[in-house]
């Protein structure tokens, strides 16, 4: 049975942010998520974590600034002290969290940049990320994410993901794979799933087009989730969404799969 966890930052949203903790465990969550905790201290944020009994399941490590159009500074060359600072406060709030998978999101390619000096900053990037990881019991992860949505964003294919993790060698670096971006990227959405399965430590799912509920697009949901089963998949499931009219109102889809009492 698939375990969901409950993305925070587009689940919930007309809800104060510490208050969707409760809303979400109250909706049958086991876990959340969401792109940074850094807005709230971390014993704010461990108190409403306790209180809803559920997990933190992944957040990113500090993306750059995201209001500002900036979608994480991984890849950028001018960029490596203030990640590599950022890895240690994701640590800091991971740990305190208890929360045991991190995600780094890669970066937009500056115009004109040099495609193979980002490509040498990432892994050298992810090289340190991986060890201080490691060290912290905690998994690293990218996640390619759909041009579409995010033009000239630097990782939008599982084939090159596949490539970083080569080239990190590193046994802490996983892929964060994501339905929808990877429906729009890709197609062949469960044999890329069955083929990288030892490499995938989380996955996130939302229907295209339109980026709603599972059931509202044209991805068969229902057949993803039979085939996570499957295939043996025991990671989170994140609802990484954008409710068509209401969190609560539009969880239908998963009524199939709550746990009877
Ligand atoms: O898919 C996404 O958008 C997210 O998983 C994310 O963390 C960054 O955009
Ligand atoms: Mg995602």
């Amino acid at each position: 049975m698939p375990k969901f966890s409950a993305n925070l930052s587009f689940l919930y949203q007309d809800l104060p942010f510490l208050d969707r903790f409760v809303a979400a465990a109250k909706d049958g969550f086991g876990a959340l998520e969401y792109l940074g905790p850094y807005a709230e201290p971390k014993e704010k944020i461990a108190e409403a974590l306790t209180s809803s009994g559920l997990k933190q399941a992944l957040f990113n490590t500090p993306s750059g600034d995201w209001a500002g159009g900036e979608r994480g500074i991984a890849c950028l060359p001018d960029r490596v002290e203030e990640f590599r600072a950022g890895v240690a406060q994701a640590i800091d709030y991971a740990t305190a969290l208890s929360c045991r998978q991190l995600n780094v999101i890669s970066g937009l390619v500056p115009a004109g940049a040099d495609f193979d000096i980002l490509e040498e900053v990432l892994v050298g990037n992810l090289k340190y990320a991986s060890v201080r990881c490691a060290d912290a019991g905690i998994r690293l992860l990218i996640e390619p994410i759909n041009l579409r949505d995010i033009p000239g964003f630097f990782l939008s294919r599982t084939d090159h993901a596949e490539r970083i993790l080569d080239r990190v060698g590193s046994d802490n670096l996983y892929i964060q794979y994501d339905f929808y971006h990877m429906q729009i990227m890709q197609g062949d959405l469960i044999p890329t799933f069955a083929r990288l399965k030892d490499r995938i430590a989380h996955v996130q799912i939302a229907d295209n087009p339109g980026r709603n509920e599972p059931g509202t697009g044209e991805i068969n949901y229902p057949f993803i989730f039979a085939e996570l089963d499957r295939l043996g998949y025991d990671g989170w499931v994140g609802c990484e969404y954008k409710p068509k009219s209401g969190t609560s109102e539009g969880l239908g889809w998963m009524n199939p799969y709550r746990k009877r009492a």
